[in-house]
């Protein structure tokens, strides 16, 4: 017995949900699901169910089906384990799975734990395990039904079991504690003992036999009859004590084969007893006997396990006819809802809408958090705009100075000039032939501006200093300096090469001359 591989979970999203949600409703009366229909229930374009579709076949939670009309996609049991696990763990109820500890004929039974990792039992529903293998063989008849039927028979046996589980928890019959339902899982406590199967020996065995007819008796006195009351269905504590499990064939004593079952149950006992423990006793309780004190069956059809509901389950586990309710669907042709179908589809649909709140609310968290980045984006600019408005101001400034002052303090005549010459933030010059030229102005632009800026500043501080501090040049003047520069250039004296390299160039320039002197001779 293996372990439930469940840590696919934490990578699925809500999207993987939605759309395994819309493949179990579809599959309501749909063999295969189209990918169109998948889409529309879901309300996600068709590409992106296509997508996440993809994902879920990989991860074997769908299958892909190609029939003879349409393909489409089908849940599968690992598919429906995971919605209900799902659903479980977000009503806090289920936190983890563990190891399988049963396996039944219809059902998976594995140790799980709450979010607080207390111990509980996951026992997973799968009616018609078996034979559903073989409807495939038998298309024809099984083209004709309008459900997956092991979808809703499984439904059906948890939900009765969880049901009978609490009546009889409430009435105080050794049972384990019902926790939580959700489609074919039924979450109960964990009962820690053997089954009685795997019992050897007791202290008082007829002391336990008594116990077990009382048990029997009890349960017909409040109106139901286990039906499967045997030493597999039968958990032994430590202490003796016995806990009573599965119920699958419960049935109401007012059944018409209701006797047959209690003798049945009887006999199982007697049985077990005579072939273990070697004990046989002379007594044992009559069906006639029997005294209805209780009205057990009559409420647990109250509480919404209806008369149909255990009608199809009942023909399941009897008859082995597992598509028995489909039969009566079709011949309910103009088609009444039944309350089965009815309550899971409003579950799906309510868990549907948990999930669209779910995205809704994460959209708008990170719509949010956008926004507060955004802010704190906007308050980092602001710092940073500080040099920019430290320059907009110098810039201010300098369209402020007054050069017609600056020109008549200093006896400038620019008339015969070009107005770009006049500009006040920088320093344009004449248009010149070479690059070498374009370079240099470039840079004298540069330097000029830089210069210039700082004592435009200064000058807004003391008005009155304004000509002697210009800082514009003119292009005569820069002709000048860079005239200057290209002189100084060329009288700066070579740096002398010292050691191995200068004895080479010594040499090369011996060599040069001697060739230029002896020109002509050779
Ligand atoms: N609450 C529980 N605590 C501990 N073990 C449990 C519990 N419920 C079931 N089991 C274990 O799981 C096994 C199968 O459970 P159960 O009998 O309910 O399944 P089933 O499919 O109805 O089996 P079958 O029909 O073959 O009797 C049991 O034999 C028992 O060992």
């Amino acid at each position: 017995m293996g372990r439930m591989n469940v840590s696919m979970m934490r990578y699925l999203e809500g999207d993987h949900f939605r759309v395994l949600i819309a493949v179990e409703m579809g599959m309501k009366n749909h063999e295969v699901v189209p990918l169109a229909l998948v889409s529309s229930i879901a309300g996600i374009h068709r590409g992106g169910v296509a997508r996440t579709l993809n994902d879920l076949c990989k991860h074997q939670l769908v299958a892909f089906e190609r029939s003879k009309k349409f393909d489409g996609y089908r849940l599968t049991i690992r598919g429906y384990d995971y919605l209900a696990l799902r659903a479980l763990c977000s009503r806090e109820v289920v936190g983890s799975v563990g190891n399988q500890i049963g396996i039944g004929k219809e059902s998976d039974v594995y140790v799980g734990g709450d979010p607080e990792l207390n111990d509980l039992c996951l026992k997973f529903h799968r009616l018609g395990r078996t034979s559903f293998r073989k409807i495939k063989e038998k298309r024809d008849y099984h083209k004709k039904r309008k459900s997956a039927s092991w979808l809703y028979l499984s439904r059906l046996a948890a939900a009765k079991e969880f049901a009978f589980l609490k009546a009889l928890q409430e009435r105080g019959f050794p049972v384990p504690k019902a926790v939580d339902v959700c489609r074919h899982l039924v979450v109960m406590q964990l009962v820690v003992g053997q089954t009685l199967c795997n019992v050897n020996e007791v202290e008082d065995s007829a002391a336990l036999y008594d116990r077990l007819m009382a048990l029997i008796v009890k349960l017909a006195r409040h109106g139901v009859i286990h039906g499967d009351f045997n030493e597999f269905n039968l958990i032994m504590l430590e202490d003796e004590r016995i806990v009573m499990i599965d119920f699958p064939q419960m049935v109401s004593i007012d059944h018409p084969n209701a006797e047959f079952y209690f003798d049945r149950d009887v006999t199982c006992v007697r049985t077990f007893f005579k072939r273990r423990f070697n004990y046989e006793s002379e007594e044992w309780p009559k069906f006639d006997e029997i005294e209805r004190k209780g009205n057990m069956d009559v409420m647990l059809e109250a509480s919404g396990f209806t008369k149909k509901m255990a009608l199809d389950l009942n023909k399941a586990y009897d008859d082995g006819n597992f598509l028995a309710h489909c039969e009566q669907e079709l011949r309910n042709e103009d088609g009444e809802k039944e309350g089965g179908e009815e309550d899971s589809d409003s579950e799906s649909e309510s868990e549907m809408e948990a999930i669209r709140e779910e995205e809704e609310e994460k959209d708008e968290e990170e719509v949010q958090a956008q926004v507060k980045a955004e802010k704190r984006q906007k308050i980092v600019l602001s710092q940073s705009t500080r040099f920019n408005d430290w320059l907009s101001d110098a810039t201010n400034l300098l369209e402020d100075v007054d050069l017609s002052a600056l020109k008549s303090e200093e006896g400038y005549d620019d008339s015969d000039l070009p107005d770009k010459l006049n500009h006040p933030q920088g320093v344009t010059v004449k248009e010149s032939d070479s690059e070498e030229d374009e370079e240099d102005e470039e840079e004298v632009e540069h330097v000029a501006i830089e210069e210039q800026v700082p004592k435009a500043v200064k000058k807004k501080r003391a008005p009155g200093s304004v000509a002697s501090s210009a800082a514009t040049f003119t292009a005569e003047e820069i002709k000048r300096k860079l005239a200057l520069d290209r002189k100084r250039n060329k009288e700066k004296i070579r740096l002398k090469v010292k050691g191995k390299q200068s004895a080479v160039s010594r040499n090369r320039k011996d060599n040069k001359n001697v060739i230029s002197e002896y020109a002509g001779w050779i």
